[in-house]
């Protein structure tokens, strides 16, 4: 294992995650707000945690305070820029989410703050129609189009597009590894996916399950979604329901999704880690044991890849295949780079992509570790 690089810390002018803490939240809470009617003491506990200027630990009766205050420790105190910068952004939504009173009782429990903008971003039937057209093509064809699909598909994610929209883009695979992913797809054991985005993200990954148990390429699939709002978009349960209940009546894919989990096929899977700020390397003993019995895991999008090889300043030529060395079996990130870690490139890989290449959300990786 390599030397470790200092973490990513949000208080470097002109930074990636400084403008992140300074224009992305302000602008996710505005959204939140223009969203759900929320009462003047919940628009006012937004506010006050937007202006807040030392990050205050959870109220003590929060039913994951001790879970926090050991994760946090050190952090209390400090200005949001000063700590690591993953760390900073899944408290920033933990805290969003008491201030919204996600766990309270009362008539806003259990009320998702990003669900008015998660239902806008729900596939339409031509999207839905396209994917479905998919499985007329031959299999290897199939496969390819299906991982391409569930890649870009995560630049469907809603807090990134608040501040990328309307930016240039030229889309390239910077990395690209699908053969090796496709190998190691060919004994029909189980595979974990582990899900990002809702709505146009969580589509293509649906047909991709369907095509994986479909095809014999994998017996069995998990699907792991988040546990709670997070990120904006990201999938919850309620969310992959309200994905399936868009198929259109006769679509094949859609009802034998449902077949899937009705037969156990397909499972469902919400751990508290996955809201949790900690990185794969203290993956809880009950999924390392999922993901080793699985045939391959895979990783969809930006935060999960800074979850598995670490959220520092790793130079970009640093080995993929060392720094997932660790992660319990084979395993396989699908990602839009939408942040500024990056490892596995070639040397000098870099130097022909545009400034802006690790944030722009144009460029992508496929990258395995079998
Ligand atoms: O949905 P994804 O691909 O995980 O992207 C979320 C990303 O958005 C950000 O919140 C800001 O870009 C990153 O910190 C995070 O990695």
């Amino acid at each position: 294992m390599p030397v470790e690089p200092p973490p990513i810390l949000s208080n470097v002018p002109g930074s990636f995650p400084q403008s992140v803490l300074r224009d992305r939240h302000p602008a996710i809470v505005r959204h939140v707000l223009e969203g759900i009617p929320y009462p003047p003491e919940v628009r006012l506990r937004l506010e006050r945690l937007l202006q807040e200027p030392v990050i205050a630990p959870l109220p003590a009766g929060a039913h994951d305070a001790a879970e926090w205050a050991r994760w946090g420790e050190g952090m209390y105190g400090r200005s949001w820029y000063d700590v690591p910068f993953l760390w900073a952004e899944n408290f920033f939504y933990r805290r969003l989410l008491d201030a919204v009173g996600y766990y309270a009782p009362g008539p806003w429990r259990g009320i998702d703050p990003f669900g008015p903008q998660k239902d806008a971003g729900l596939p339409g039937p031509e999207e839905l129609a396209e994917l479905d057209a998919l499985q007329a093509l031959p299999d290897e064809q199939q496969a390819g189009a299906l991982v391409t699909a569930a890649l870009w598909g995560n630049r469907a994610d809603l807090g990134f597009r608040l501040v990328a929209q309307g930016a240039d883009r030229v889309d390239e695979l910077i990395v690209d590894e699908s053969k090796r992913l496709w190998e190691l797809l060919r004994g029909g054991g189980a595979v974990c996916l582990v899900a990002d985005n809702a709505g146009r993200e969580l589509l293509p990954d649906l047909v991709l399950i369907d095509f994986l148990l479909r095809t014999g390429r994998a017996g069995r699939v998990e699907l792991h979604v988040k546990p709670a709002p997070y990120f904006v978009s990201d999938a919850l349960p309620a969310d992959v329901l309200a994905e399936l209940r868009r198929f259109p009546a006769g679509s094949a894919v859609g009802r034998r999704l449902r077949v899937a989990l009705e037969e156990g096929s397909l499972s469902l899977h919400a751990d508290p880690f996955f809201c949790a700020p900690l990185t794969f390397h203290d993956l809880p003993e009950q999924l390392a044991v999922r993901f080793a019995a699985a045939e391959l895991t895979i990783l969809k999008g930006d935060l999960n890849y800074r979850r598995l090889v670490g959220d520092r300043h790793w130079p970009a030529t640093s080995s993929f295949e060392e720094l997932t060395g660790y992660f319990p079996g084979a395993v396989a990130a699908l990602r839009t780079v939408k942040s500024d870690v990056v490892v596995g490139l070639a040397e000098g890989a870099e130097w022909s992509l545009p400034a802006s290449w690790r944030t722009s959300g144009a460029f992508a990786l496929v990258q395995v570790r079998g």
